[in-house]
């Protein structure tokens, strides 16, 4: 009250001051009136300065409220206040944005209106920790919005007294609903790698840059026992000696380049055995985007390599007696003439078949008949060279090639005159074949068979694969109608 008197008898001062200055005042008998006229106009004046000064509080005010809405409404978080039963009593305009909310609507809410059912126990256990604490607490739940969407909502709660001592709480809400689903993805995405690492059939690891181990798989148990005593050895160690260093160089042009390569190598084990491995490798890079890791992903191929090599054999080999088949031996005719050609000696091919074979698989039985070409086959393999050939032809026909004879054709004639009669004299041997009936019982008997032989020699590519095989062919039959077991060098027909 006395303040206000103060300010009055400063702006009466000041009004009087200012009317002085304009040549009023009181003079001579006009005495009363002028001061009746100097009072309204002090009054004028004073209202006029009340009126600036009421102007410019109304201007500061105006100022304060924008900032305050630009600071409380439109902060970048949902801020609300409320009582201790949860009641909204004040929030700003981001809040009501976020629960998707006319402002005036939310006032009077409860908070935990719009708390997912799930997530109200750690609302509720948030605020009394609170209450009783006086801790600012910070949580993140499942919030419901007005039309029913629902977000992730990182709370940070505050409490705080009014002016009777009364406690209100204070939220700050925030939608991290994309941080969350982006953690979501990354931890599936972990969890998806981690499941397949640790399932899958093929061998995961991961290497530092100078090959040390940082991850085995347990799929690597098979290898090495226990996969985690491996970290930090060094993943070359147990790479067979004669392939380490292309391994070593394929993982150097894989860290060099960024670019991974497939390979096939031998894995030593423990027993000091070895298994074949294909490995793949690719580089893993930081988020400078520098290689950082290289993870090589393998696999056992020892089995596929053995099958592979079983197809090839039985592709070049007669299942029966085990020998070269005729497309093995036309491989070998090919690089004898061409090895003939190099040392210009004479080679010989042999066409060989049994004499009356029919009869024994008629009289004895087709096992009977399969026992004397397996036992044939062998005498055959032992009458020759290891650089000869032995091929079975097919039925009861064998080929036998003998290479590098000699330069003169005579000599030729000679040395391969001696292997054929070797070998007609080692078939027409007694043979004692064995073969088990099929009741079982094991049977053994003796045979006698002979074989007629056709002889072909040849050199350099005078002749053709066909051409020779042919002479050899005609040369046996020369062989078989000359009364059988003998043999007959191929003669030119007039
Ligand atoms: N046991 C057995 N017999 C076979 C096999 N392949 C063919 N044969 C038989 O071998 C016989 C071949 O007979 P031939 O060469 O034509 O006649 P051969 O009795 O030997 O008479 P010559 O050759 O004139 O002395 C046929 O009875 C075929 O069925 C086989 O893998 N196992």
């Amino acid at each position: 009250m006395g303040e206000r008197k103060t300010a009055a008898d400063d702006l009466r001062r000041r009004a009087e001051k200012h009317l002085a200055a304009q040549g009023g005042g009181e003079s001579g008998s006009e005495m009363s009136i002028q001061r009746l006229l100097h009072e309204l106009q002090v009054h004028q004046i004073e209202l006029e300065s009340q009126n600036e000064q009421l102007r410019e509080s109304q201007v500061a005010l105006e100022l304060a409220r924008a900032r305050y809405f630009d600071l409380y409404d439109l902060a970048p978080v949902g801020y609300c206040t409320v009582d201790q039963r949860g009641v909204i009593e004040e929030g700003n305009l981001t809040l009501a944005t976020l629960l998707g909310f006319a402002r005036g609507a939310l006032i009077m809410q409860r908070f935990q209106h719009f708390v997912v059912r799930d997530s109200l126990t750690a609302f509720t256990l948030c605020s009394n920790r609170l209450f009783e604490s006086g801790e600012a607490q910070l949580l993140e739940l499942r919030m419901v919005r007005g039309d029913g969407t629902q977000f992730w909502g990182q709370l940070s709660m505050t409490a705080a007294p009014d002016a009777s001592g009364k406690l209100h709480l204070r939220i700050a809400l925030n939608d991290v609903s994309e941080r969350r689903r982006a953690e979501d993805a990354l931890r599936e995405q972990k969890e998806f790698s981690h499941l397949i690492a640790e399932n899958i059939a093929d061998f995961i690891a991961i290497l530092d840059l100078e090959g040390r181990r940082l991850y085995n798989s347990p799929s690597y148990a098979k290898f090495v026992g226990n996969p985690r005593a491996l970290i930090g050895s060094d993943s070359f160690a147990d790479v067979h000696p004669e392939d380490r260093e292309r391994v070593r160089q394929a993982f150097r042009e894989t860290v060099a380049s960024g670019i991974g390569q497939s390979l096939e190598y031998r894995f030593v084990m423990a027993d000091g055995s070895f298994r074949s491995l294909e490995s793949r490798g690719s580089v893993i890079r930081d988020s400078d985007g520098r290689i950082a890791r290289v993870l090589v992903v393998s696999h056992d191929i020892t089995e596929r390599q053995r099958l592979e090599a079983e197809i090839r054999q039985l592709a070049f080999q007669d299942p029966l007696t085990k020998l070269p088949n005729r497309r093995l031996l036309q491989d070998r005719l090919t690089q004898t003439m061409a090895a003939s050609k190099r040392s210009g000696c004479y080679s010989a091919l042999m066409f060989l078949d049994l004499d009356n074979f029919k009869q024994l698989n008629d009289t004895g039985g087709h096992e009977l008949g399969d026992a004397l070409l397996i036992e044939a086959a062998a005498r055959l393999s032992a009458c020759v060279r290891e650089t000869d050939t032995v091929a079975r032809f097919g039925g009861d026909e064998f080929l036998v090639m003998i290479s590098e004879l000699a330069e003169d054709r005579d000599e030729s004639d000679l040395q391969a005159g001696l292997v054929a009669e070797k070998i007609r004299s080692a078939l027409a041997e007694p043979y004692t074949l064995t073969f088990r009936r099929a009741d079982g019982a094991e049977i053994r008997i003796e045979h006698r068979c002979t074989a007629s032989i056709g002889v072909a020699l040849f050199i350099n590519h005078e002749l053709s694969e066909s051409q020779i095989l042919k002479r050899a062919d005609s040369a046996m039959y020369d062989a078989k109608s000359s009364g059988r077991n003998s043999f007959r060098f191929y003669q030119e027909r007039v």
